[in-house]
């Protein structure tokens, strides 16, 4: 650019031309690299995205359930898995070339200047570290109140998806004014942090630019005394004018880009966190022979366990032969649907062990382990998709047979005749668009389906309609008949015609045997049945009731 100017600028603008035609091909393929190096930086990036997702896909489903009970981690994995992958692809994207163009281009200019002009080279070099140590601090503060904007809007989120699923029971307490202001105290944090964020970082990138342009200010009159006393010619003048503009766009955008690398940088740490968090351990090497337990048999003993904190089962020991039915019953809090989470490993015990077929429930694998067991809970969770696939979910591979097979026993079929679309009616994201009793029988046509050899059921406690009730005793029956049953019993039918009755009470087994032996003892359970008749205007017809 010097020879150009100074053709130029000593009046042979023909001589200038090649140097002209030389830049701009300079130019020209510069344009051509970047374009080429900004195509293969979104292609990593999106590669990128998509190796996050999975790693944090696989993450979660290899995390005990317990890590999802607080759910500030829930609204904490959507802010991750939204805003904080686009912060991190955003790095390769959009900030790996200005970033590593920011540090090089200054120092290429620096050099140029020294070559030019040592005097302006100097003052260049002594500018520079004042940019950088500002511009660090206002990166840091920056990426903090990011990362305090980011706390807030998740907890503003959490509680969005919290007054919306809460509307019935608000407005069933006619409390919807108390949950709004829940929301409220959210939004007007969220807002506040926002505030902060600009009042204080407006100020903070401002005082960086201010620097980078007293830089630019002292390059300028350092050049201008010197071309006045004659010891810088004017050709190099304004190459050297050139560079120093040059100088201060890289600088400028490097303030910027710190601060969103360093945003990009808390969304990894909290990426990290989740990584780490400690999963369930899996089979010791060799302890897994990848067949499984050889029977269906389900034993606990010495079974002590906690969700963090006071143990809820204290020294439970129970066995479930194959073949049988076995009910847990006892009084609300009694610890009954912790039993069938700790047969399914949803945690891990204190002390004591779980084990299915006599092996330790920790010896096996996931796969291993779910192959042989199939839930029913309470809280049944349908995808949003249609009744068919909702079912079809438990054995991907299985026939049409086998599914309406399954269907028929559980009475889904009753329900779907009713439907509009049949099988192919949509059950909304939940299974919002069904009733809970209509939707514990697509569970059990689900169990049904899997044919493992144990079923873990938990009796949904909310009274059923006669057509659910009916249901449910139809599915018990058929369950029954080859395959080994753990039930959280509520209905008296069930309890009745359990081969086992399991008494639980505060977290210990306090009465165990079948529904004649325990009625005879008069202990726990008579008064608990005794009580629960009573409730429903039953009468007792057992022998030892009339006793
Ligand atoms: N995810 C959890 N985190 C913390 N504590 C829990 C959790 N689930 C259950 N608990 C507590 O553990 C105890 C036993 O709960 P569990 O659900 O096993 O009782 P249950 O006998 O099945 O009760 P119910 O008949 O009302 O369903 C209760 O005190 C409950 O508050």
């Amino acid at each position: 650019m010097v020879p150009a100017c100074e053709h130029v600028l000593s009046g042979r603008p023909r001589e200038a031309w090649p140097w002209i035609v030389a830049v701009a091909a300079l130019f020209a393929s510069y344009a051509v690299v970047r374009y080429r190096a900004q195509i293969a930086a979104y292609r990593g990036s999106v590669a990128l995205a998509r190796q996050l997702f999975r790693r944090l896909g696989d993450k979660v489903a290899a995390l005990p359930l317990g890590w999802f009970s607080d759910p500030r981690r829930v609204g904490e994995l959507s802010q991750l898995s939204s805003r904080g992958i686009v912060d991190i692809m955003g790095v390769p994207a959009h900030l790996l070339r200005p970033v590593v163009a920011s540090v090089v281009t200054p120092v290429v200019l620096v050099l140029a200047m020294f070559v030019l002009e040592w005097r302006l080279g100097l003052v260049a070099l002594v500018g520079l570290p004042l940019v950088a140590v500002v511009g660090r601090w206002a990166g840091r503060l920056v990426a903090r109140l990011d990362d305090v904007q980011k706390t807030t809007a998740t907890e503003a989120a959490n509680r969005v998806v919290e007054f919306a699923q809460a509307q019935a029971t608000l407005r069933a307490a006619g409390q919807t004014a108390a949950g709004h202001r829940r929301l409220e105290e959210a939004l007007a944090e969220q807002s506040a942090a926002q505030r902060s964020t600009t009042v204080v970082a407006a100020p903070a990138l401002l005082s960086t630019n201010l620097v980078i342009q007293l830089l630019l200010v002292a390059l300028l009159a350092t050049g201008a005394q010197l071309a006045l006393g004659g010891e810088l010619a004017t050709a190099e003048l304004v190459a050297l004018l050139v560079l120093g503009v040059r100088l201060v766009e890289p600088l400028m955008t490097a303030v910027e880009n710190a601060a969103m690398v360093r945003m990009a940088g808390n969304a990894v740490a909290r990426y990290q966190e989740i990584l780490d968090a400690p999963e369930l351990p899996g089979p010791t090497s060799g302890s897994s022979t990848g067949e499984g337990p050889a029977e269906p048999s389900v034993e606990l003993r010495g079974v002590t366990f906690g969700y963090g904190g006071e143990p809820v089962l204290r020294d439970v020991s129970l066995v479930a032969r194959p073949g049988t039915m076995t009910a847990l019953v006892g009084p609300s809090g009694s610890g009954k649907t912790t039993v069938l989470r700790l047969i399914a490993r949803f945690w891990d015990v204190e002390a004591g062990t779980v084990s299915i077929g006599g092996r330790d429930v920790r010896q096996l694998t996931t796969e291993e382990l779910m192959r042989h067991i199939a839930l029913v809970f309470q809280d049944v969770y349908l995808f949003d998709g249609t009744i068919e696939e909702n079912i079809r979910m438990s054995r991907p591979e299985a026939s049409d047979e086998e599914l309406r097979g399954a269907a028929e026993l559980a009475r889904v079929t009753e329900v779907v005749d009713r439907l509009p679309d049949g099988w192919g009616t949509r059950v909304g994201e939940g299974g919002t668009a069904l009733s809970g009793g209509e939707r514990q029988r697509i569970s059990i046509a689900r169990a049904l389906l899997k044919d493992a050899p144990i079923v873990l059921l938990d009796e949904a406690t909310a009274a059923l309609d006669a057509a659910n009730d009916a249901a449910v005793v139809a599915a018990l029956a058929s369950l029954r008949a080859d395959r080994t049953l753990v039930v959280v019993a509520h209905r008296l039918p069930t309890v009745r015609s359990a081969d086992r009755i399991v008494v639980l009470d505060g977290g210990r087994v306090v009465e165990e045997g079948s529904h004649e032996q325990l009625l005879q003892r008069g202990g726990r359970y008579r008064a608990f049945w005794e009580e629960r008749t009573r409730s429903v205007g039953w009468r007792l017809t057992a022998p030892a009731a009339r006793e």
